[in-house]
């Protein structure tokens, strides 16, 4: 039965395809009306896409084909639709504010949730305080969190995000197994003022302990016999924490059901509620569990992740783009695209459905992009011209936190709103030729005409919300990973398993005692024995 619809969509977008978008418009004076979706202080404006009512018809028939409102019940009540691990995906648990039970195998999660997160903010609070303090009394300064993808990127992009918010000490973030990163760092830093927080759901991940390896050297270094006191951990694995020799009151835990990229909302959030506090990250999950609301409510056509989602499905899968470029408009958003990408990418880059057949078309898109204005000046030059389409969601806030810098926010709200105009409406040769006569510009140098035309009629949407409060932080999230949830769910992939990148780190793993050598990787292919000898000879070993 998909099939049927899928094909249907194919044979409908080959028929609509040429209709301009401007002249979608100009036909329906409401367009703007029936392709926006409104949540409180927050709308998705989807009209610049090619979508009409027939394409959203049959995409709402492809969602219920595959059953997607009984896979999010099921994902909600806690069963284990992380099939290939056997577990539950449970976020919603983390952000779940009603305090309503949520089962795993007939046991309600909710109090574990509330303990852990009571001993969260206790930790966090004391630290904001000077109460948990360093070796000598004094309060902490400084705090490191080491840790890598999920164990990473929840709380190194919401930091930024919610920098007006940011009151506690200062944070940092170590990632990458490139000794620079933590050198660099630790120059700044005071071992008798800094807290590390280990991050790592496994405690095994070789970047974080290589890392944290390093921070346990230094801080011993630094103040000697009481290192350990200056580390905490987050961590399913307390076995591995405490041979680390982390106390397991600095310990905190989650349960298996909570997938890295989707943890920011519990322990591994904890740096994040240092920064801000237990109130702000309160309501930041209040956001989250706002747009799980939303998401499990709102009939179909009027929910804001299912209508991303489908139109995920539409320009990926009938329209052919391959990839979407992430556009906020919002500086303290920068970090939104990488934490995107781990989030689509390691969760819908399958080639192989729940049931273990090969996909017959195309899953997750590449994800990319960068904080508007900036991406203007680098890469719009293809987005606008270029022979590829690629559809843009731009993201904006109505009101900034810069009360006293209003002729910023007002650049910055007529730039991104230019860009979906312009994307749409393009700029054909004739209006391209009148622009250079008008500029004066002499009859030979008319030809110049066809290097200023832009194709036009390509999509974007744009997400608005009121301001980037902690609130509206949780509710982006959120609304991504139903977003990804959903797609996922079409596509018939498991989104809560990632054994892509698990050949890398094996390969990693008999790659590192050949660093150095001349010989011993015979077994090896040419480019690989190729690339160790020169790296030997580079090095001098
Ligand atoms: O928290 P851990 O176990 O260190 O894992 C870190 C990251 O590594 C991965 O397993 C693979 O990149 C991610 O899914 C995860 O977020």
């Amino acid at each position: 039965m998909d099939e049927d619809i899928w094909s249907r969509l194919a044979e409908y977008y080959e028929r609509i395809k040429d209709t301009p978008l401007v002249e979608r418009f100009a036909r329906d004076p409401e367009r703007f009306q029936n392709f926006s979706i409104t949540l409180d202080d927050m709308l998705l404006d989807f009209s610049k896409t090619s979508l009409d009512e027939t394409a959203c018809s049959l995409l709402l028939e492809l969602a219920c084909a595959t059953d997607l409102e009984n896979k999010r019940d099921a994902m909600f009540n806690g069963e284990p639709v992380n099939r290939t691990e056997n577990r539950a995906a449970l976020h919603t648990a983390l952000r779940n504010r009603s305090n309503e039970p949520v089962f795993v195998e007939n046991k309600d999660v909710m109090p574990e949730v509330n303990a852990t997160l009571a001993s969260m903010a206790a930790f966090a609070e004391g630290v904001r305080s000077g109460i948990t303090s360093a070796h000598d009394g004094a309060a902490f300064t400084d705090v490191v969190n080491i840790g890598i993808g999920g164990s990473d990127l929840g709380p190194a992009m919401a930091t930024p995000a919610l920098a007006p918010y940011h009151d506690g000490p200062r944070l940092h973030f170590v990632s990458n197994a490139d000794g620079a990163e933590i050198s660099d760092l630790l120059k700044q830093l005071d071992p008798g003022r800094t807290l590390f927080i280990i991050s790592s759901k496994s405690f095994t991940t070789i970047e974080t302990m290589t890392n944290a390896a390093t921070a346990k050297k230094w801080m011993t270094a630094g103040i000697g016999e009481k290192a350990t006191e200056h580390f905490a951990a987050v961590s399913t694995a307390l076995d591995k924490t405490t041979e680390f020799g982390i106390a397991p009151d600095m310990v905190f835990s989650f349960g298996d059901w909570v997938g890295g990229r989707y943890s920011v909302w519990g322990p591994i959030g904890l740096s994040l509620m240092i920064a801000i506090g237990q109130e702000r990250f309160a309501e930041f999950l209040q956001g989250g569990h706002d747009m799980d609301q939303h998401f499990r409510s709102a009939p179909l056509h009027k929910n804001i992740p299912v209508m991303l989602g489908l139109v995920g499905i539409w320009h990926n899968n009938i329209c052919g783009y391959e990839s979407r470029a992430v556009l906020p408009y919002d500086q303290r958003l920068a970090r939104l695209p990488a934490y995107l990408q781990q989030l689509d990418m390691e969760s819908n880059g399958k080639s192989v459905t729940l049931t273990g057949d090969v996909i017959t078309r195309k899953s997750g898109p590449v994800v990319w992009g960068e904080a508007g204005t900036n991406g203007q000046h680098a890469f719009y030059q293809l987005i606008h011209q270029g022979s590829q389409i690629i559809p843009c969601e731009f993201l904006v806030a109505a009101q900034s936190h810069e009360e006293n810098l209003p002729q910023h926010h007002r650049l910055l709200l007529a730039n991104c709103l230019a860009q979906s105009e312009a994307l749409m409406r393009g700029r054909n040769r004739d209006e391209a030729t009148e622009r250079l006569r008008a500029q004066g510009a002499a009859q030979e140098d008319l030809d110049l005409a066809i290097h200023q035309v832009f194709p036009g009629n390509r999509p974007s949407t744009t997400l608005i919300y009121r301001k980037l409060t902690p609130r509206t932080l949780g509710r982006i999230i959120a609304l991504y990973e139903h977003r990804v949830f959903v797609e996922g769910a079409i596509w018939g992939v498991n989104s809560f398993d990632q054994w892509g990148v698990e050949l890398g780190k094996e390969l990693a793993a008999t790659l590192l005692p050949l660093i150095g050598k001349n010989a011993g990787y015979e077994d090896k292919d040419g480019s690989t024995q190729g690339l160790l000898q020169t790296i030997s000879q580079l090095r001098g070993d």
